[in-house]
């Protein structure tokens, strides 16, 4: 079956405001129209994959399930050279269950704070997941890395989640101290959607 749905409505499996509004700017224009599950009521899932991948599918699964449309997921987190890939797809409860982005980046300093330099090199991962529908036995998934380094201190304003301390090693800065659409332009999760609309709209 073809995987083309121009115009048709998928609902992303995401609660997050910072990831919401990424996608959302990256898919302006676009063909792919995209609404929050918050928008149907669709309960949180319990992300209890031991991948992003997993994670991915069981999020657009939930809110495929919920919705009766075609979801679309995004799982990701931030992995760190010093903590042999923590957090990883724990990122968001790093700090225990319902931490904020600044308890789980407070926690991530602290535990770097006797990481040698060299050890500072991290990396967000970004997978994202597409599901015409509960049961689709071929999801599409689409990844994205994003190489740097984790700052002592934090940096910037714009982003979510950890982008006061992540350097990004070619424009000298953290990325949020980047504009959206640089940001964008270089991140885990432009990467990974710039591949999932590729297939989409082919
Ligand atoms: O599961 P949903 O509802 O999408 O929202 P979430 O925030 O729980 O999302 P994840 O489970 O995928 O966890 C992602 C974690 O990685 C962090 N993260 C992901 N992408 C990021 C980015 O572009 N910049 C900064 N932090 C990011 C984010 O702050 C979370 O702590
Ligand atoms: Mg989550």
């Amino acid at each position: 079956m073809s995987r083309s749905h121009r115009g048709e409505q998928i609902v992303l499996a995401s609660n997050n405001a910072g990831k919401l509004r990424e996608i959302g700017q990256l898919l302006a224009g676009a063909q792919i129209r995209i609404r929050p599950q918050g928008d149907f009521g669709v309960p949180e899932a319990e992300e209890t994959g031991l991948t992003f991948v997993e994670n991915a599918i069981i999020k657009a699964r939930n809110a495929s399930a919920h919705s009766g449309l075609a979801a679309i997921a995004d799982d990701s987190g931030i992995e760190v050279d010093a903590l042999r890939g923590a957090p990883g797809i724990y990122s968001a409860r790093y700090a225990g269950a319902g931490a904020s982005d600044e308890e789980n980046l407070r926690k991530l300093l602290s535990d770097l704070a006797e990481a040698p330099e060299a050890e500072r090199t991290g990396r967000f991962q970004c997978v994202l997941v597409y599901l015409r529908h509960p049961e689709d036995p071929t999801p599409l998934i689409c990844q994205g890395t994003w190489e740097g380094r984790i700052l002592t201190t934090p940096r910037g304003t714009n982003g979510f989640g950890y982008d006061p301390i992540f350097f990004v090693p070619t424009h000298g800065c953290s990325s949020a101290e980047l504009d959206p659409e640089t940001k964008n332009s270089l991140s885990h999760r432009g990467q990974a959607l710039r591949q999932l609309q590729r297939l989409l709209e082919s």
